[in-house]
């Protein structure tokens, strides 16, 4: 399972959780503005935007997971296994294969508006990067400081959802996920009134009962309600450091601890990580499921009009600061 969210406090902030059981070799990546895109159906793409994201590079190809680009545009891809299908190759759209979904929008597009005029001529289809790596079963968060949408390949093709709480899990498909927010819509950060019984002398006995009711379980549908509930009512500063603390917490809400989710005999899902980045600003924040500190790489600080991927590969060890 993952979960990705937005944030805005005096920047935009974009990042997500990664949850599996294993990991491909994640790195942060920032792709420069010359290097060359060799897009399957669609030729070369000599330049673009350059992106900053975290990626498994094989054979010196970036195949991201999430990122921003210089513009401050995010995207994020997320299983969606059992509903996710592509489509055979059609002539006259953009024929795009699922591993080139990112760097195709991010590459091109300053904006969630931009990208759906790109979405509205595109075909996802199936080519696989690699017999080794075939087509992973996805659907997609696009935001903006201003709005974002969800992407989502179905049977009778790509669906595109507006994203008001501006928040992505897993499944079920994303209408159903908005629905489900229906069932809390009375949850609150206040403290509940007494309205079961006024006959009954029902108290408070502890802070925190406004919520009660939130789900806290790892499935999909509990992550989009609970980190939905937290964002929408977190409150933070405006300087770098509080909002980028403020939004490690929104997504530690729905954090995933090794033993509570198994998926084979011994094996557990976990976060594998948690990013953080300053849209505006071009800066990726991480910590791993071993290094709760924050690491950042700020795409500024590279030659953005290079031609060769960057690759910075995770700090995974604990970083403990010793007081004494
Ligand atoms: C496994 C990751 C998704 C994690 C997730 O959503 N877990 C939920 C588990 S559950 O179903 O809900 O139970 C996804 C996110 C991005 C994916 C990667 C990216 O799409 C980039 C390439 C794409 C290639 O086609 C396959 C390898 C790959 C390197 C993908 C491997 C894997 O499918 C990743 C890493």
């Amino acid at each position: 399972m993952c979960t990705a969210a937005t944030y805005k406090t005096k920047d935009f902030y974009f990042g997500r959780t990664l949850d599996y059981e294993f990991s491909y070799g994640d790195e942060v990546t920032i792709t420069p503005r010359n290097y060359r895109f060799n897009f399957r159906h669609m030729g070369i793409l000599e330049s673009h935007y350059a992106i900053i994201g975290m990626a498994y590079v094989a054979g010196g190809y970036p195949l991201y997971y999430d990122g921003i680009n210089e513009k401050g545009l995010g995207m994020a891809g997320l299983n969606f296994v059992g509903n996710a299908k592509f489509q055979p190759i059609e002539e006259g759209r953009d024929n795009i294969a699922q591993f080139e979904f990112i760097p195709w929008i991010l590459g091109r597009c300053q904006s969630v508006k931009e990208a759906r005029e790109l979405i509205g001529r595109m075909n996802l289809v199936s080519t696989p990067f690699s017999e080794q790596l075939p087509s992973a079963q996805l659907h997609w968060i696009i935001s903006d400081s201003e709005e974002s949408i969800t992407v989502e390949p179905v049977a009778e093709g790509l669906k595109v959802y507006d994203n008001p709480v501006g928040v992505l899990t897993n499944n079920p498909p994303f209408p159903q996920q908005m629905f489900m927010l229906n069932n809390y819509m009375n949850l609150s950060p206040r403290q509940p009134e007494n309205k079961f019984a006024s006959e009954l002398d029902l108290t408070t006995y502890s802070r925190g009962m406004g919520a009660l009711g939130l789900p806290g379980d790892l499935s999909s549908a509990s992550r989009f309600a609970k980190v939905a509930f937290t964002k929408i009512n977190s409150v933070s500063g405006n300087s770098e450091a509080e909002s980028v603390s403020q939004f490690f917490h929104i997504l530690g809400s729905v954090d995933q601890q090794r033993g509570c989710c198994e998926v084979a005999e011994d094996k557990y899902e976990i976060t594998l990580y948690t990013s953080c980045c300053n849209a505006k600003k071009g800066i990726y924040y991480y910590t791993t499921y071993d290094n709760q500190q924050i690491t950042a790489v700020d795409m500024n600080r590279e030659n953005l009009d290079g031609a060769e991927v960057v690759r910075y590969p995770l700090i995974k060890e604990q970083q403990i600061n010793w007081q004494n």
